[in-house]
């Protein structure tokens, strides 16, 4: 038997909404608002017992779907004329193990499961009712019968209530019993017979659907295609200098210097963003990809494989955000063809590359003049779907 109750309301008519159908059975995206909500009772990680509250007229309709959407037996009563008599009837359904009562609207019909279990882990912890609110960006005025303003309302000690309020059963028990007044929530009836009440985090998707402007609002988000999240990429490379070979770094000819060794020219700074690029991707890493010793890219620059490498993660359906490298070495001087480089790399790319260099003030083997190591981060997009 349950510890957790979950009471979801939705015997209003919404008038506001000026649907046909009462509305908590108003479909959006192919759901009741109903089926919606009790989807994210579904998901709490503490099975609770449901009570569902409906208009009179659709027990059974409210009993079908809530045996479709919750997997389980859902008691459904009759609501009354307000939400205040609408809970009540949802609380003298409860089983007698319950301790602990969550009452939600399901008018708040994108309230994802993780609110229901925040302020279950909440009540919990408080040991008194706790109920979600956000801060109020508005600025709020009191205002007289014909619009005249009495006063700008500080909105710092204001807090824009929402559902699933979880309270100790007895609090809520006690509270509707010693009930006087016909509240607009449960913290208020809680709270007026003296049991305390908490605010605690709410969630902007736990918005409560009223008017059409709202039903319109939560269309577009169930609408919006989810952005998929960036991904970064990691990538080093390290060269010994080879006094026989001629420098090129970071995609350019540095005449005079010291060289570097390898089978390709030996550039680090592209070898590293090659690297960043491809991880970014998972499409392996530059071995993987052009190998070690093949002959078409003996001596290669670090254009080549850049280029290649860009082809390959917009084939994979990225395009390239930015990347960063860093060059770690005594030599050479990068700082007077920093901005050179970054040009030839962007443009290869198609994309901000940042170029900076440090040293590691005489320590290990680049410190010793020995070589070169670069670090390189990549960020990708996923493209727009053509
Ligand atoms: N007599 C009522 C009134 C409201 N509710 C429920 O309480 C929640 C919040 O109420 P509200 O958003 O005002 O819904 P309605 O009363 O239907 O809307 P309106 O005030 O526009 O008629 C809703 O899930 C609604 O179904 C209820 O169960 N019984
Ligand atoms: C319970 C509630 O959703 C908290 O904000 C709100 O008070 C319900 O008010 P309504 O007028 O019944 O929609």
């Amino acid at each position: 038997m349950a510890r957790v109750a979950v009471v979801v309301v939705a015997a209003g008519n919404g008038t506001r909404l000026g649907a046909e159908l009462p509305k908590a059975f108003v479909t959006l995206a192919g759901s009741t608002l109903l089926e919606r909500s009790l989807h994210a009772v579904a998901g709490m990680r503490e099975r609770p017992e449901v009570i569902v509250v409906a208009p009179a007229e659709l027990v059974a309709e409210a009993r079908s779907l809530a045996d479709a959407s919750f997997g389980a037996a859902v008691t459904v009563v009759p609501g009354g004329a307000t939400r205040q008599r609408s809970v009540a009837a949802g609380l003298a359904a409860l089983s007698a193990t319950v301790e602990v009562v969550l009452v939600h609207d399901a008018a708040r019909a994108l309230t994802p499961s993780s609110l229901f279990d925040a302020v279950v882990r909440d009540v919990d912890h408080h040991g008194h009712g706790v109920i979600p609110g956000l801060p109020v960006s508005d600025t709020i005025k009191r205002v007289g019968s014909d619009g005249e303003i009495h006063e700008t309302v500080d909105r710092s000690v204001l807090s824009a209530v929402q559902t699933p309020q979880a309270f100790p059963r007895a609090d809520l028990d006690a509270a509707y019993a010693a009930a006087t007044s016909d509240e607009t929530d449960d913290a208020a009836l809680v709270a007026a017979a003296g049991h305390p009440v908490s605010v605690v985090p709410g969630d902007a998707l736990a918005f409560k659907i009223t008017t059409p402007w709202d039903l319109r609002r939560a269309q577009e988000l169930l609408d919006a295609p989810s952005t998929p999240l960036p991904r970064i990429g990691l990538g080093t490379d390290t060269h010994g200098f080879d006094p026989s070979a001629e420098l090129w770094l970071a995609g350019l000819h540095w005449p005079g210097e010291v060289g570097l060794a390898g089978h390709s020219d030996g550039d680090a700074v592209a070898h590293a963003i090659t690297d960043a690029l491809l991880s970014a991707a998972a499409l392996g890493d530059i071995g993987g990809v052009f190998g070690t010793s093949d002959p078409q890219f003996d001596g290669a620059r670090g254009e080549v494989f850049l280029s290649e490498t860009r082809r390959l993660v917009e084939s994979a359906g990225f395009r390239i955000g930015n990347v960063s490298v860093q060059l770690i070495g005594n030599s050479p001087r990068f700082s007077p063809r920093r901005a050179e480089a970054e040009a030839v790399l962007s443009g290869v790319l198609g994309a901000p590359v940042t170029v900076s260099a440090t040293t590691t003030d005489g320590l290990g083997f680049t410190g010793r003049g020995e070589g070169v190591t670069a670090i390189a981060t990549a960020l990708l997009l996923q493209s727009p779907r053509g």
